[in-house]
């Protein structure tokens, strides 16, 4: 299991990430979100060593990890970094060579990931060739074809077309599934609340909160939306509970005290047919904006 603990990296007086700890446990998708600025990318630069901590540390296996370990993760920069000039199949293979591959092997996994892709019959154009959510997708298949023990991924969703993000996500779930773990950036939240296992929040330079997404739904408010035959506004006079929104036959509430809800449906049925009584569960947007204000 990867494991950051207290990372912590300053530019000048500014703390861009402050004492961040969290797990990405082995084959688990884990969303790192947060808005721009957060320090989400200087997290992963530090976790990668390309750039020093200040403070902290990351653990592979409970110890300090090793510079052949970080080799064995595949990371996908922010700063995307192929060779224009050179085809596509021919600097895939040259770059899993680097990590260590057979070359024979390199290609047949190249070859296979661009199958993927829908890019087969691009494998020998020039990368400058591409359009830049293809360039995206190449640089996916970098981090992706030594299969490697981890993967650290700086927002592999932009630019991605909606087929491109499906074989994407099936792509990591394989990787997952094989007992790696992974951690991607994305302010893609529905995506992220789809996909992952696990989600950190940061918003400047600190985690603000964590946890699978069922964990972090429990933390949000209670709602219930109520719809009645007749107009809803005698709701506002209930006590327990708290009157998000009434728009004529339909009201949110929530819950302020344990059990206020129940009252709410009593004093409804009195009062004529319910239609719906239902608990809203939050949207990951709302979690976030909640955790992030
Ligand atoms: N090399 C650097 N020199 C000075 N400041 C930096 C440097 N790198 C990052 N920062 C600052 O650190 C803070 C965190 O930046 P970072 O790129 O980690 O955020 P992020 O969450 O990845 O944002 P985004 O979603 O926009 O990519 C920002 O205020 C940024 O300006």
């Amino acid at each position: 299991m990867l494991e950051i603990k207290g990372l912590t990296r300053r530019f000048g007086d500014k703390t861009a990430v402050d004492h961040v700890s969290f797990p990405v446990p082995d084959g688990g998708l884990t969303g790192f979100v947060g808005g721009n600025g957060a320090g989400k990318t200087t997290t992963m630069r530090m976790v990668m060593g390309v750039l020093q901590a200040h403070d902290g540390e990351v653990l592979w296996d409970g110890r300090p990890i090793t510079a052949a370990q970080r080799r064995r993760i595949g990371y996908m920069p922010e700063e995307r970094g192929l060779y224009p000039k050179q085809a596509i199949a021919d600097q895939l293979v040259y770059l899993a060579t680097l990590r260590g591959m057979d070359p024979g092997a390199a290609r047949a996994a190249v070859m296979e990931h661009l199958e993927r892709f829908g890019l087969a019959e691009r494998a020998k154009d020039r990368v400058e060739k591409l359009s830049l959510g293809n360039q995206q997708r190449v640089q996916i298949i970098a981090a992706l074809v030594p299969q490697p023990d981890a993967l650290i991924l700086d927002e592999p969703f932009s630019g991605l077309d909606p087929t491109a993000v499906e074989s994407m996500a099936g792509l990591l779930r394989e990787h997952t599934s094989r007992g790696v773990p992974v951690l991607f950036s994305s302010h893609q939240l529905d995506l992220v609340d789809r996909l992952c296992d696990r989600l950190v929040i940061m918003a400047q330079g600190k985690v603000v909160t964590q946890g699978t997404a069922e964990e972090l739904r429990a933390g949000g408010p209670v709602r219930y939306e109520l719809v009645t035959a007749g107009d809803a506004g005698w709701v506002r006079d209930l006590p327990g509970i708290h009157v998000a929104d009434v728009d004529g036959r339909t009201a949110l509430l929530e819950v302020v005290e344990s059990g206020a809800e129940q009252r709410v449906l009593e004093q409804a049925l009195r009062r004529g047919p319910v239609e719906e009584f239902r608990r809203v569960v939050p949207r990951l947007s709302e979690i976030y904006q909640e955790a992030t204000s």
